[in-house]
């Protein structure tokens, strides 16, 4: 067990409030923040003079180590976690996914996962189940991985990926009425799978083989419309229901709308679409392009990115994610004459803290607690793990980032932590430095050094029935009761 610590001279920053304190740790939990704290001979001392205390980011969405047409993700569990920790991302949510086409059940992938995860993670991480295919048995088996002793709280379908991830509307409907009866967060990529595949056919045909396919082949009304059904569904299944990875203005506007519409929808943009643009997929040099291959691509549009930061102070987005999904330049490279061999997927876990204060705060866009908010206590609510995680308070877990505003870094896979070869934010200059990492009390970043231990990290159940999410179901539901006319024969 790590000595006690204590953090002096800092400003501490929640998602509801900003103040001078000190902050105390003991056996990985937070046991007191006041105005002065004596720091004891026992205790190891933290001077946080200028600097921000704020809790330790949490990244909804990653894909470590996961296996995927033959390739397998560069960042494993622990170069995955590692570069997290250099970020100042103290837990990550990867997407477990079973291969329930070919009959595997979800308790099966879950435990594949786990057995990776468990023996390498450097920080504490939660699962996110993704179900590819509506069989008889997948009702039951979503009941079992929701039970406390899974800790399962949220189901992930992809409306992309024909013939391997995707599922139909039918499908996604039947699931939908299934997480709301078990009070789990339906997630779903949204993008129209079916046309997608039709457009990458005409696209080749006419000679289009370089990532500019890509982009060509997901217009961005594509995603929207795919955002706009995936919401419709939802609301006629009264499942609340988050949208990953919104990369576009009509992605975004879909959101607004259905929550206009009183339906709970959550967005999460992604480091990524937070700064940079579709204009990559043009470079004249290939394996430039083609390493920005992702989907939903980015977005064609240069304004995209700030407008979608606006739509996080406004709340119309809600927390940040990166879909940390990385292929080195080798594999990115089994596309090479045919777009749509190139593997989706690119880094951020290391860089979302940075890239979103730079994007966010420096640019005066959102203030440092709406920074909290949208990477770290809003997750932390929507999965049920708030103020557990997520927050600076007394009986919270010791996930704590000694932040810095006021420096400066700039990204490069010369410095990063990923196991890439390459970084989509290479030569971004960002305000915000992670200057000090804990991970449940225990250091595992400082002076730019990682002193992390694999397997330190630690599984995080997630519970069913956010009240972030579910605490207006069952009026909800009552409401939404069909009705029955009673006719005199
Ligand atoms: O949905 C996804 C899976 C991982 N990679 C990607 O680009 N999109
Ligand atoms: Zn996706
Ligand atoms: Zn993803």
């Amino acid at each position: 067990m790590s000595p006690p610590l204590v953090i002096k001279n800092g400003t501490v920053v929640n998602e509801d409030g900003m103040f001078k304190a000190d902050v105390l740790v003991k056996n990985g939990i937070i046991v007191e923040v006041s105005p002065k704290i004596i720091a004891l001979p026992e205790m190891e001392i933290i001077d946080a003079t200028d600097r921000l205390v704020i809790p330790g980011g949490i990244d909804p969405h990653t894909h470590m180590q996961m296996p995927y047409a033959g390739e397998v993700t560069k960042d494993d569990f622990l170069r995955g976690t590692q570069a997290a920790v250099a970020g100042g991302t103290t837990m990550i949510i990867d997407f477990c996914c079973p291969d329930h086409r070919n009959g595997e059940s979800l308790m099966a992938g879950y435990a594949r996962w786990r057995s990776w995860a468990d023996p390498k993670v450097c920080c504490d991480y939660g699962l996110s189940v993704a179900i590819t295919q509506w069989r008889p048995e997948t009702a039951d088996q979503m009941a079992v991985i929701t039970s406390p002793e899974f800790g399962v709280n949220s189901f992930k379908f992809y409306m992309a990926y024909e013939g391997t991830l995707m599922v139909r509307d039918d499908e996604m409907y039947r699931a939908m009425q299934e997480c709301a009866k078990l009070r789990a967060l339906a997630r779903v990529h949204a993008e129209n799978g079916s046309v997608i595949k039709e457009r990458e056919i005409d696209l080749l045909a006419k000679g289009v083989t370089g990532p500019e396919g890509h982009t060509q082949s997901r217009p961005e009304e594509i995603e929207a419309e795919a955002t706009n059904r995936a919401c419709v569904l939802a609301a006629q299944a009264n499942c609340p229901v988050y949208i990953v990875h919104v990369m576009t203005k009509g992605a975004a506007a879909a959101i607004s709308h259905h929550r206009a519409q009183g339906s709970i929808v959550f967005g999460e943009p992604i480091a990524a679409g937070l700064a940079l643009d579709g204009s990559h997929y043009y470079n004249e040099d290939w394996l430039h392009a083609a390493r920005y291959v992702m989907s939903p691509p980015l977005s064609r549009d240069p304004t995209t990115p700030e407008l979608l930061m606006k739509l996080l102070a406004a709340g119309e987005l809600h927390l940040t994610g990166t879909d940390n999904c990385t292929y080195d330049g080798c594999q990115k490279s089994l596309g090479k004459g045919n777009f749509t061999k190139i593997p989706n997927g690119i880094n951020g876990v290391e860089d979302r803290m940075s890239v979103v204060w730079e994007k966010g705060v420096h640019s005066g866009i959102i203030d440092p607690m709406r920074y909290v908010s949208i990477t770290s206590a809003t997750a932390a609510k929507i999965f049920n793990i708030y103020p557990k995680k997520g927050r600076i308070a007394v009986g919270s877990d010791a996930d704590i980032v000694i932040f810095n505003p006021n420096a400066t870094r700039t990204i490069s896979a010369e410095t990063h932590h990923h196991n890439l070869d390459f970084n989509i934010f290479e030569g971004i200059k960002c305000h915000g430095v992670a200057e000090i990492t804990i991970s449940r009390g225990r250091i595992v970043w400082a002076n730019g050094q990682l002193q992390t231990v694999p397997g330190s990290g630690k599984f995080v159940p997630l519970l069913a029935n956010s009240p972030f999410v579910f605490s207006s179901h069952e009026i909800r539901e009552k409401k939404k009761e069909p009705r029955i006319v009673e006719r005199l024969e």
